[in-house]
C-alpha cells in the first residue's frame, strides 16, 4: 500500500492557454498535482476539460504557457514522448485495437515501455526474450487488476462496453505511468459499473501510487472519488477545493451545478 498523497508536486501547469482561431478554449490554466492524489476536473460542456488533457499529453500544442512534469518542461513534446516521461491517458471514445485480443491490446501498449530494437527481434537475443517475458507478466498482472483475466483471449470488440473501458485503463497502465489522466471514464456506464470503476481507480492509486486526474460529468463519481476538484467554466479555472468546498462555491453552483 502506497501513502495516499504526498507533498511532492508531480505535474504543474502555468499560464496554459489554447486558442482556436480566436476562440480561447483554455485560459491561463494553473494546477499543482501532488503525487498520489486523485483530482477531478469538472465543468459544463465546452469549458476546456479535453483541451486541458490534450495540452498536457501532447495531443494539442498550447498557444502559451507551460507544463512541467517533475523538473522537466514537457509542453510541446510529442504524445509518445509524454508517455515515455510517465503520463498516460484514456480518451472519451474507445481507441482499442478491436481486431486484437484483450491480452494483445495490453501487450501492444507495454511495448511503449519495454522497447526492443528490430535487430534484437530478428536475432532473437536474450534481452529480447527477457523483455517479452516481462511484458507478458505485466499484461497478466494488469488484466487481473482490472478484472479481465478471464477475457484475455477474446477479441477486444467482443467485450461488453464496460469491460472495454476497463481494458482501456489497463492499456494506459501498461505504459507504467506516474500519472493517469482519464477522460470521461464513466460515460456510458450504468451505476453499478460506475461504482466498480471508482473502486478500480482507488485500487490503482493505492496499490501502485499512481496519481489520477479524472474529467467527468458524473457528479456522484467525482464527489465520492476525488480528494480535490478543479472547476472550469468557459476555459477558466473558477474554483479548486475539496468536494464540499466545490459544492458550496457560489460560482460553481451558478456555472455548473445549477444546471445539473
Ligand atoms: N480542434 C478544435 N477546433 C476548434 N475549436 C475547438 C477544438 N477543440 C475544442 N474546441 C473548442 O474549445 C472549447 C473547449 O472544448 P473542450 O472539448 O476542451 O471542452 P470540454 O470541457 O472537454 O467539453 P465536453 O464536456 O463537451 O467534452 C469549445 O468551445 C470547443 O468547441
Amino acid at each position: 500500500m502506497v501513502d495516499a498523497s504526498s507533498d511532492e508536486i508531480l505535474l504543474r501547469t502555468r499560464g496554459l492557454t489554447k486558442s482556436f482561431r480566436g476562440l480561447i478554449a483554455l485560459r491561463d490554466h494553473q494546477i499543482d498535482l501532488r503525487k498520489g492524489e486523485i483530482v477531478g476536473v469538472i465543468g459544463p460542456n465546452g469549458s476546456g476539460k479535453s483541451t486541458l488533457f490534450n495540452c498536457i499529453t501532447g495531443f494539442s500544442k498550447p498557444t502559451a504557457g507551460e507544463v512541467f512534469f517533475r523538473h522537466d518542461r514537457i509542453s510541446g513534446l510529442r504524445p509518445s514522448a509524454v508517455v515515455a516521461k510517465g503520463l498516460a491517458r484514456t480518451f472519451q471514445g474507445s481507441r482499442l485495437f478491436v481486431s486484437l485480443t484483450v491480452r494483445e491490446n495490453v501487450r501492444a501498449a507495454a511495448h511503449l515501455r519495454h522497447q526492443t530494437n528490430i535487430f534484437e527481434a530478428v536475432l532473437l537475443t536474450r534481452r529480447y526474450f527477457a523483455t517479452q517475458e516481462a511484458a507478458n507478466g505485466q499484461a497478466e498482472e494488469l488484466l487481473s487488476l482490472v478484472g479481465l483475466s478471464h477475457h484475455a483471449d477474446r477479441l477486444a470488440c467482443e467485450l461488453p462496453y464496460g469491460d472495454q473501458r476497463r481494458l482501456e485503463i489497463a492499456r494506459a497502465l501498461a505504459t507504467a505511468p506516474d500519472i493517469l489522466l482519464l477522460d470521461e471514464p464513466a460515460a456510458g456506464l450504468d451505476s453499478a459499473e460506475t461504482k466498480q470503476l471508482a473502486d478500480l481507480i482507488r485500487r490503482i492509486r493505492d496499490s501502485r501510487g499512481v496519481t489520477v486526474v479524472v474529467v467527468e460529468h458524473d457528479m456522484d463519481l467525482i464527489m465520492n472519488l476525488c480528494e480535490r476538484i478543479q472547476v472550469l467554466a468557459a476555459g477558466e479555472v473558477i474554483c479548486v477545493g475539496t468536494p464540499q468546498e466545490v459544492r458550496a462555491h457560489p460560482r460553481v453552483r451558478e456555472a455548473y451545478l445549477g444546471h445539473e
